[in-house]
């Protein structure tokens, strides 16, 4: 049985939809991303679960109990937000302190459990400072320390890493990690950052206006994306229809001689799929950009733009014609719309 299930739920702000028959099964002790561009519903989502939003349909069920219609507060859900929120008039340990004094968890207990939060972010130096004494990274950590302390049934994260710099946000994903792990706390977590999602999910759910576009393991929405949509946000910067053997766009056809699914759909590649310098097709080089390990090259072909790679000491410019190859090799095929998505 999943701990948490999300079951068709109909989330409006007025009377617009925001979250259309939404329905996810989460298992405890996992982590699971909701990645998706803005305005997707992602937040919606985490305040629903939360009890920050009254669905207008659809059911909350977490631990074989409905929460559907409790109150915030009677939730047992820890939550993060992008904004650390901590009380600025508190010391480092008194924000750790504070939700189990609420809590009414006794003196000597609670400055345990306190201590071991602390050290678990490793920030026990840092527990007689003020968070304006702490750095960006550091006051995310105390806030991390204080839903953690708590030990809620399901910890809601929302783009918890965004304000901070690029190094620390690497450093935070496995330290977010690695205490979801030894705590075994089931999480939910937003963002719209795609590495973010990979390197930290057991499962990626990604969104779009409003529903779920495709859910599964990382390595799965990575290399097995369904639709364009999906595609697109895992890198698959190639997508073009096809049809009758040929790919297809406004910009015109390409003969595609590699066996193709029946039908129509589409077919995408990521860059460093296409090789360019080789091959049956030609186009002309709009661009390129060396990256030190490589050349990114943008050329313009019969179906448009295409994006491809070449060794660091490709020696076409701007302007020149050059050959690439588009075949099966790391070919994704897609469909339209995901399956159960009314359009
Ligand atoms: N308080 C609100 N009142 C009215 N509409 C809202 C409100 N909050 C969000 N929306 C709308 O609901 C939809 C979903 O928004 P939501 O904040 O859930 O998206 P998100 O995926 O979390 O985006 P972001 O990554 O930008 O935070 C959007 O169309 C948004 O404009």
């Amino acid at each position: 049985m999943s701990f948490l299930s999300l079951q068709h739920l109909n989330l409006k702000y007025g009377k617009a939809d925001a979250v259309k028959d939404l329905s996810l099964d989460i298992e405890e002790g996992q982590l699971i991303s909701l990645l998706g561009p803005s305005g997707c519903g992602k937040t919606t989502t985490m305040r629903s679960v939360a009890g920050l939003l009254e669905p207008a349909k659809g059911r909350i069920v977490l631990g074989g109990q409905d929460i559907t219609d409790r109150s915030p507060d009677k939730r047992d859900i820890g939550l993060v937000f992008q904004s650390y929120a901590l009380f600025p008039h508190l010391t480092v340990f008194e924000n750790v302190a504070f939700g189990l004094k609420l809590r009414r968890v006794a003196a000597t207990e609670r400055d345990g459990r306190v201590r071991e939060a602390l050290s678990s972010v490793g920030l026990e130096e840092f527990s007689a400072r003020f968070p304006a004494q702490l750095s960006g990274g550091q006051q995310q950590r105390v806030a991390l320390a204080r839903a953690f302390v708590i030990r809620p049934k399901l910890l809601l994260l929302d783009e918890p890493l965004s304000n901070l710099d690029a190094r620390l946000r690497l450093e935070m994903r496995s330290e977010i990690r690695r205490l979801q792990r030894e705590l075994g706390i089931t999480m939910l977590y937003v963002t719209h950052d795609q590495g973010e999602a990979l390197s930290m999910s057991d499962r990626i759910v990604i969104m779009r206006a409003g529903h779920i576009e495709q859910d599964g393991p990382p390595e799965e929405v990575w290399s097995r994306p369904r639709t364009p949509f999906v595609a697109a946000f895992m890198g698959y910067e190639n997508v073009f229809a096809y049809e009758g053997g040929a790919l297809s766009s406004s910009a015109g056809r390409l003969a595609f001689p590699h066996p193709v699914p029946t039908g129509t759909g589409f077919l995408g590649w990521r860059p460093d799929s296409v090789q360019i310098g080789s091959g049956e097709y030609t186009g002309r080089v709009m661009a390129r950009s060396y990256q030190g390990q490589q050349v990114e090259f943008l050329l313009s072909s019969a179906v448009g733009l295409i994006k491809g790679v070449a060794p660091p000491d490709a020696p076409w410019v701007e302007g020149q014609d050059v050959a690439f190859n588009l075949g099966p090799a790391g070919m994704v095929s897609l469909v339209d719309t995901a399956p159960g998505v009314k359009a």
